[in-house]
């Protein structure tokens, strides 16, 4: 493995396959939304700040629209890999009745979380805290995540399945009595998210039809509508006490290391910070999202709040033969005084094709093609746990 690629895949090692991660092909360009030049603290890099290209709810719903325009300037190969999708009807309030519950969750007893973990699942259902490394291979206690399935609590009853794909296969472990709020919460902004990205997935698919032939029922939108992996991940950074001490990584990266989303469409809520229990702007202007560009150009990515932004995975972009492009992405943390007793939360949904869906991979894309048999074809769960295999070595 190169160093480099070892780098890379240090990281999200509780092995999540939502966080598969691949250096992507070179070719994208990014330069026409540069808004702003931030300063962050005096002697760093300063990269330039990107807001997404942005639909509309209405735009989107309308089926007869052409967003062909859009999608390339978001998603396509000049594109930075994200967009985000304005006036969802009912988005605002779904996204803080949940990312408050991020808090609360967090600082439940020890106990309680500890009851809602799975390990058989690596941590992909339920609590998760110190299970991922960080890049410099230590265990990542910078933040927690609570894993679900929003749409089935049960995705299957056959025992097989769970053994041999437990991370999409497995049940939802919700905290029943100590936060009963979060199962509806959860689900509620989760299913209006798969709602608007399947929505999303149909005008993808006008686009990426009109550049190669698509069979019926090879489209993102049809892959979307069948699953049942769709899986949900709400995040609680820590706040950090000494916030110029998140000496792990380099800066950019500090709360969350570099990766592209291993499924097929991302959705993404702003995040948001609080300090002592009350909700307060980013403390700095330095901190949130950053994405690197097919040029290599690290730029950090800006979504209003009551936006939902959707990035690309993997699997659309070998899928889409790269008319479609991988996003990768980090976060970094908020530094200075300021920041100290600050946390964020957050909430990312991973639409993800069905363990059983077969997957043709094109000849001609050579993404993690070392893993794809002469024929092309796996299921995507089979195509999951192969790259598991490979890359993180750690199948119990
Ligand atoms: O915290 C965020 O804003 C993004 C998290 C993320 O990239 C992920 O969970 O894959
Ligand atoms: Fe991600």
């Amino acid at each position: 493995m190169s160093s480099i690629l070892s780098r890379l895949l240090l990281y999200n090692t509780h092995f999540a396959p939502q966080f598969l991660v691949i250096p992507s092909p070179s070719s994208r360009i990014s330069s026409r939304r540069i808004t702003c030049q931030k300063m962050s603290c005096t002697s760093e890099t300063v990269f330039p700040t990107l807001r997404t290209v942005t639909i509309s709810y209405s735009e989107l719903a309308d089926k007869n629209a052409d967003l062909s325009m859009k999608i390339e300037e978001g998603f396509g190969p000049n594109g930075l890999g994200i967009l985000s999708v304005t006036d969802v009807p009912g988005f605002s309030s779904l996204r803080q009745n949940l990312l408050h519950l991020a808090p609360r969750l967090a600082n439940l007893p020890e106990e309680v979380k500890k009851d809602l973990e799975d390990h058989h699942s690596r941590y992909n259902f339920g609590w998760s805290h110190g299970k991922e490394k960080l890049e410099s291979g230590k265990p990542d206690m910078l933040k927690g995540s609570f894993y679900a399935n929003p749409l089935l609590d049960v995705p299957t009853t056959e025992a097989f399945l769970v053994q041999r794909y437990p991370s999409y296969c497995g049940s939802n472990i919700w905290p029943h009595s100590a936060l009963p709020e979060l199962e509806i919460a959860f689900k509620a902004l989760g299913k209006l998210i798969i709602d608007v990205g399947s929505t999303l997935a149909f005008h993808c698919d006008q686009y990426v039809s009109k550049g190669m032939k698509m069979r019926e029922n090879e489209g993102l939108e049809q892959i979307l509508l069948h699953s049942r992996c769709h899986k949900g991940r709400l995040l609680y950074y820590f706040p950090t006490q000494h916030s110029n001490c998140i000496e792990d990584g380099d800066s950019m990266s500090s709360w969350c290391g570099w990766h592209t989303d291993h499924g097929s469409l991302t959705g993404l809520t702003c995040g948001m910070f609080t300090k002592d229990g009350i909700v307060i702007p980013c403390p700095d202007s330095a901190a949130g999202l950053y994405i690197r560009t097919r040029t290599d150009q690290i730029v950090k990515v800006v979504f209003g709040e009551d936006e939902i932004a959707y990035q690309i995975g993997e699997t659309t972009e070998i899928l889409s033969r790269g008319y479609l492009c991988a996003t990768p992405h980090c976060v970094r943390a908020p530094k200075g005084e300021q920041a100290s007793g600050v946390d964020r939360s957050t909430f990312a949904l991973f639409m993800q094709p069905d363990w059983d869906e077969q997957l043709n991979f094109p000849e001609d894309v050579h993404i993690h093609d070392e893993v794809i048999p002469p024929n092309g074809t796996l299921t995507f769960g089979e195509y999951t746990e192969k790259l598991l295999d490979k890359y993180y070595h750690l199948k119990t």
